[in-house]
């Protein structure tokens, strides 16, 4: 019935799930560190947009409060293409690094595919690399992106059944909306995914259609309350900001009144974002580590 639903959706707090997320991860860092073993976070930041400074250096605080050393490399907005490909290079070789990752978007100059390709696989801990996202296609297991993988793990560590759930997306960006679409579709996820973009004739339709609507479009208040199934979730991973620099989602807050939970911008999918990353991190660090340990035993 649509009026239980006039009630304001109870929060999915990706602050506080990103904080126990820590708090375990930490306990496997400090494993880690017992068989000598300290994973390294890298960062390549290219200009000097404040967004993205600010959101480099809380991965790095992320790090810090972890256990997790880290790397950070800084670029002017100037740096060619050949300098920062030689800074990718440099994280490759670098074994105090585990793992990095390139903050984005680069500087319109820059070829930024061919910069990610540059990555190498063993390496990419925002799972945007090539290989990656093949893997992700393949089935394969391998390093997922942050922003979905978030969601996914938001999403269970509150019990919401994501199993034959309609999941619309919209957006199709690299980082969040691509990707989403290809993880809830996983058999282990087991949704149905309609993947809704800038081309979708009747937004308002589709989005009325999901049972979990999880906007990646980048576009302050897109989604409007109107366009919310009574009782649906709401995964609102879309950053603007308002003129007066406060950070808007892309779904307007009288949608609350009408959905059953919401993961609110901010304060929901960004925290899960990066302890995913934290989480790729550590997950690689593990990997490395239990296959020298198989080695080693083989002898
Ligand atoms: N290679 C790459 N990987 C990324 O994962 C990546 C990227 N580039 N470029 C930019 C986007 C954006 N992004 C955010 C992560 C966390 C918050 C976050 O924690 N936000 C806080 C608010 C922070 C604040 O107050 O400024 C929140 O939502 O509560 C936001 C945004 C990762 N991105």
């Amino acid at each position: 019935m649509a009026d239980s639903f006039l009630v304001t959706a109870q929060i999915l707090d990706g602050k506080a799930t990103a904080a126990a997320i820590k708090n375990e991860l930490a306990v496997r860092v400090a494993k880690l560190a017992e068989q000598g073993v300290v994973p390294g976070l890298g960062t390549i930041l290219v200009g000097d947009d404040p967004g993205s400074r600010a959101y480099v250096a809380g991965k790095h605080r992320d790090c810090a409060a972890v256990g997790i050393a880290s790397i950070e490399v800084e670029l002017p907005a100037e740096a060619t293409q050949d300098e920062i490909a030689a800074r990718v290079v440099e994280l490759n070789e670098n074994p105090a690094c585990t793992g990095f990752i390139i903050q984005l978007p680069l500087p319109k100059h820059v070829d930024t595919n061919e910069i990610l390709g540059l990555i190498d696989p063993a390496k990419d801990a925002d799972g945007l690399h090539p290989v990656s996202l093949g893997k992700l296609v393949l089935g394969q297991d391998g390093p997922l992106p942050c922003t979905p993988k978030g969601c996914v793990e938001l999403l269970r560590r509150y019990d919401v059944p994501i199993a034959g759930a309609h999941v619309v997306v919209i957006g199709r960006g690299v980082t969040a909306g691509r990707p989403m679409g290809l993880l809830f579709t996983r058999r282990s996820e087991n949704a149905t995914v309609t993947q809704c973009h800038t081309g979708t004739r009747d937004l308002a339709a589709v989005v009325r259609t999901g049972d979990i609507v999880i906007a990646a479009a980048g576009s302050a208040g897109l989604i409007t309350a109107d366009m919310v199934k009574p009782g649906a979730v709401l995964l609102d991973v879309g950053i603007s900001r308002s003129a007066e620099g406060k950070i808007v989602g892309d779904i307007e807050a009288a949608a609350r009144e009408v959905s059953s939970w919401i993961a609110p911008m901010p304060g929901g999918i960004g925290p899960m974002t990066r302890a995913m990353l934290l989480t790729n991190v550590v997950e690689a660090a593990e990997a490395a580590q239990s296959a020298v340990a198989q080695s080693d035993q083989a002898g």
